[in-house]
C-alpha cells in the first residue's frame, strides 16, 4: 500500500523504534469482526448458533473475529433478525469505556451508522434512555434502521447540529460519546479511499471541526457526568492535542484514560479513546421536563388489542412487550412507544422519537418492522400466530432468504388463519406475514429485503 510521504514521516517521529513494525502491519489483512446484540441473544448463544467460526475479541466480551476471506456473515438471516452486528473489532472499545448502566441516559453524538449506538442500546437492556444523533440525513437514516434491526426500543433518532441539541437538552445526559469525524488514518488498510483524501490540511480540518463539536459537549452533560471521545486516526491534532485544549478550557473535567489501539500491537484498525470525567462542583441542575402526554384514545387501544388478540390470543398481551418508563403515544396515524425522560423535541429535526409499534390504516393497526425486531424475546416465543423457519439447514434457510427477499412465503402446507403472523428464523423475530384465504402473504418492507442476485 503506498501511504503518502507527509504521514510516514509524522508517524515515524511518533513511534520511533517501533515504526517498522508499524509499518508491517499494513502488509497483514485487516482484522474483521461482529459484535453479539446483547438486546437478542447473548455472546455464547451466538457462538453456538453462527455457522462458522469465531474467536473472542479481548476487548469486549460480545465481540469476535471471523475470516472475511472465507465468510459473509451480512448474509445469513440471523443478521436480518439483528442478532449480531458487523463491527471492526477497534470500534468495539469505546462503547465499553464509556459503559452506560441500564436507566441511564446516554447521548451518542456522531452516531451513523450506528455500530456504537446499537452496542450502547444493548448495554442499556431496554432501560433509560439513548439519543442516537448524526448531522448527516442519509447517515441517519441507515443509524435509524440499523437500530431497528437490532431491536433498540429506547432510543431516539436526531439529524441535528451539536448546538441546536444542547439548546433541548441542557444537563440532560449521564453519558455522551463523541465518536467523532476524523482523517481515517486508522482505517487506511480498511479503507484505501482514506489515503487518497489524506493531507495534512485534511488533518487539520478534521482537529477544528471536532473541537466545534466538542464545544457543546458540556452543555449537555449532567454533573458528574461521562464523556468519551474517540476516533479511527494516529494524530495527536485529533487526539491528545485536541483533549489538551478542551481540559485546558473546562478545568471542571478530568482525564480518567485513554487508550490507543495500534495495528501493529493488537488484531484490529488503529483507534483512540479517551474518557473525561466531568468533577461535580455544584448541585444536580434540572433537567428539562418531559411534556404531559395525552392518554391514548379508546379507538388506538382498541386497534392495538384487536391485533394483539389476533397474534397472541389475548387483548392485552400489547402491554407485556413495552419497556418501563414509558407510554404509547398515537401522531399522525403513528403509533409509539415514548420514554417518560424525553424532553419536548419541539423544533428538532427527529427521525424516530421512540419504538414505532406501527401505523392505523381505516382504524386497524398494521404493525412495524420495527415491532417485530424489538419485541422481547418472550412475546415472540408466546406469538400464537407465528410462521417459523430454521437456518439450521439448507432447505430451512433457503425458505427464509426467500422470505427476506419478499417472495412468496414457504410455509409448511397448513390452512394459515387471516390476520397477522409474526416470522421467525430458529426463535428469533423477523417480520410479519399476513393470512389471506389460507395462505400467507409476505409482509417483508420493500426497504429491508435482501437483494436480488445475491446469494442465499
Ligand atoms: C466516525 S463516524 C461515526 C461512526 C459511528 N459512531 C458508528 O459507530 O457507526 C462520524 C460521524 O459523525 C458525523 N458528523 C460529522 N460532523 C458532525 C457534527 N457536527 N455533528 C454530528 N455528527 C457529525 C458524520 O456524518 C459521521 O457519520
Amino acid at each position: 500500500m503506498k501511504l503518502p510521504q507527509a504521514f510516514l514521516e509524522k508517524m515515524q517521529d511518533l513511534l520511533g523504534g517501533e515504526f517498522a513494525a508499524f509499518l508491517q502491519s499494513y502488509e497483514l489483512p485487516r482484522a474483521a469482526g461482529l459484535r453479539a446484540n446483547s438486546l437478542k441473544v447473548t455472546a455464547a448463544k451466538l457462538r453456538a448458533l453462527l455457522p462458522f467460526a469465531v474467536e473472542p475479541v479481548p476487548w469486549c466480551p460480545d465481540g469476535f473475529y471471523y475470516d472475511d476471506a472465507a465468510v459473509r456473515p451480512a448474509k445469513h438471516p440471523y443478521f436480518y433478525a439483528g442478532l449480531y452486528y458487523i463491527q471492526e473489532p477497534s470500534a468495539m472499545l469505546p462503547a465499553q469505556m464509556l459503559a452506560p448502566q441500564p436507566g441511564e441516559r446516554v447521548l451518542d453524538l456522531c452516531a451513523a451508522p450506528g455500530g456504537k449506538s446499537v452496542q450502547l442500546a444493548g448495554q442499556l437492556a431496554r432501560q433509560g434512555l439513548l439519543v442516537a444523533n448524526d448531522i448527516h440525513p442519509q447517515r441517519a437514516k441507515a443509524l435509524l434502521k440499523n437500530l431497528e434491526r437490532c431491536g433498540a426500543v429506547n432510543a431516539v433518532v436526531c439529524n441535528e447540529t451539536p448546538d441546536r441539541l444542547a439548546r433541548v437538552f441542557a444537563g440532560f445526559f449521564d453519558k455522551i460519546l463523541v465518536d467523532a469525524p476524523c482523517s481515517g488514518e486508522g482505517m487506511f488498510r480498511k479503507d484505501p479511499d482514506m489515503v487518497r483524501t489524506w493531507s495534512e490540511q485534511a488533518v487539520a480540518k478534521y482537529a477544528a471541526w471536532q473541537a466545534d463539536i466538542l464545544r457543546h459537549v458540556p452543555a449537555m452533560l449532567r454533573p458528574g457526568g461521562t464523556v468519551v471521545y474517540s476516533t479511527c486516526t494516529f494524530s495527536p491534532e485529533e487526539n491528545e492535542k485536541q483533549l489538551g485544549r478542551f481540559l485546558a478550557g473546562h478545568p471542571d473535567f478530568a482525564l480518567e484514560g485513554s487508550e490507543r489501539l495500534w495495528p501493529h500491537k493488537v488484531r484490529g484498525e488503529g483507534h483512540f479513546v479517551a474518557k473525561l470525567v466531568h468533577r461535580q462542583t455544584s448541585g444536580d441542575e434540572p433537567v428539562p421536563a418531559s411534556p404531559r402526554r395525552p392518554p391514548l384514545a379508546p379507538a388506538v387501544r382498541q386497534a392495538l388489542a384487536d391485533f394483539a388478540r389476533q397474534v397472541w390470543g389475548q387483548a392485552d398481551a400489547w402491554e407485556a412487550w413495552l419497556p418501563e418508563g414509558g407510554t404509547v403515544v398515537e401522531r399522525a396515524g403513528h403509533v409509539l412507544w415514548e420514554s417518560a425522560a424525553l424532553p419536548g423535541l419541539k423544533g428538532l429535526r427527529i427521525l424516530r422519537s421512540g419504538w414505532l409499534l406501527g401505523t392505523l390504516e381505516k382504524g386497524r393497526f398494521r404493525p412495524s418492522q420495527a415491532l417485530a425486531l424489538g419485541l422481547p424475546e418472550p412475546a415472540v416465543a408466546e406469538a400464537r400466530q407465528r410462521c417459523d423457519f430454521t437456518a439450521r439447514d439448507e432447505a430451512g434457510r433457503y425458505a427464509a432468504v426467500r422470505y427476506l427477499r419478499g417472495e412468496t412465503v414457504q410455509a409448511d402446507e397448513r390452512d394459515w388463519p387471516a390476520g397477522w403472523h409474526l416470522v421467525a428464523v430458529d426463535g428469533f423475530a423477523l417480520g410479519w406475514a399476513k393470512g389471506a384465504g389460507g395462505w400467507l402473504k409476505n409482509e417483508y418492507p420493500p426497504g429491508w429485503r435482501w437483494e436480488d442476485g445475491e446469494e442465499g
